[in-house]
């Protein structure tokens, strides 16, 4: 079956769902706070609970890879099960694996993650383009090819992003608002939304300086454990604050493993983050 293209199905999810995503990231920490042990049970008891728990209500669920990969091929198994459960219950899955090459190996990596019969097809993929925004094309292609999206790193939550991302090229431009610009073009005359989004931290205050406005999906992670809250989203997207998918990982995980505490958590954040929307 053809998927409609995962800008409109992102949009339609939001509408119906509101625009959170909830993060699974099965951090070691986390499965010891929810009584679980560090390996490939814990794993899979840890991101099957929160499928059951959000799959049927979030618009977006974002499993971390590198919490999978650390216990190896059994690790990607659990993986493989989580995106197909989430999808089946009817969330969209962003798959947050960072990936970014060459454009040759990137190739692999979008046939890895972003084609259609992939035992890790996912809605969409984040991707680095700072080995230069062209060496992401192949996976472009594939996603166009597939209904699926990808999120490129532009101005990322951390605070060590910045001594890239706000480098000044020979051009006046910064390295970030140049891989803003990228996305817009791809995502020109789109209609709801584009599919191809940019990750952009709630964390980061004032972007004015920056034009948000790519007609596609801007991934707003650092809301809870990196301190930034719903409230801060209008002000560090401005006009561009309704195609924001704001993320939460640990802030709601560690309300686990009880299935109605982490619903009630997730419901929380959504309901800051529609005041927040709507006072916008
Ligand atoms: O691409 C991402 O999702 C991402 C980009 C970014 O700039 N900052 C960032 O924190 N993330 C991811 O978003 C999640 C944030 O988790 P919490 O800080 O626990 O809410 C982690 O999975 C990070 O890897």
């Amino acid at each position: 079956m053809t998927l409609e293209p995962f800008g409109a199905r992102l949009r339609s999810a939001m509408d119906e769902r509101g625009p959170l995503c909830v993060g699974i990231d099965p951090h070691a920490s986390l499965l010891q706070e929810w009584g679980l042990n560090d390996d490939i049970a814990g794993l899979e008891r840890f991101s099957r609970t929160v499928v059951e728990a959000m799959a049927d209500r979030v618009a977006v669920l974002k499993p971390q890879s590198a919490f999978f990969e650390r216990f190896g091929s059994r690790g990607i198994a659990v993986l493989e099960k989580s995106v197909e459960e989430a999808r089946a219950a009817g969330a969209l899955v962003v798959m947050d694996a960072k990936r970014g090459d060459i454009g040759s190996t990137m190739a692999a990596y979008a046939e890895a993650f972003l084609r259609k019969d992939s035992p890790l097809f996912s809605d969409a993929l984040t991707v680095s383009p700072y080995l230069g925004y062209g060496s992401l094309s192949p996976a472009v292609a594939m996603a166009r090819e597939s209904g699926a999206g990808l999120f490129v790193l532009a101005l990322t939550s951390n605070p060590e992003g910045g001594e890239v991302q706000h480098a000044v090229r020979t051009d006046g431009r910064t390295v970030g608002a140049t891989v803003l610009a990228h996305l817009a073009a791809e995502n020109a005359g789109e209609e709801p939304l584009g599919s191809f989004g940019a990750v952009v931290g709630a964390t980061l205050g004032d972007l004015s300086t920056y034009d948000l406005n790519i007609n596609g999906p801007l991934l707003a992670p650092g809301i809870g454990a990196q301190g930034a809250t719903a409230a801060d989203l209008p002000r560090v997207f401005g006009s561009a604050v309704r195609n924001v998918v704001p993320n939460v990982s640990r802030g709601v995980l560690r309300h686990g493993p009880d299935v109605a505490a982490l619903r009630s958590a997730a419901e929380r954040f959504a309901e800051e983050v529609r005041a927040a929307v709507a006072a916008a």
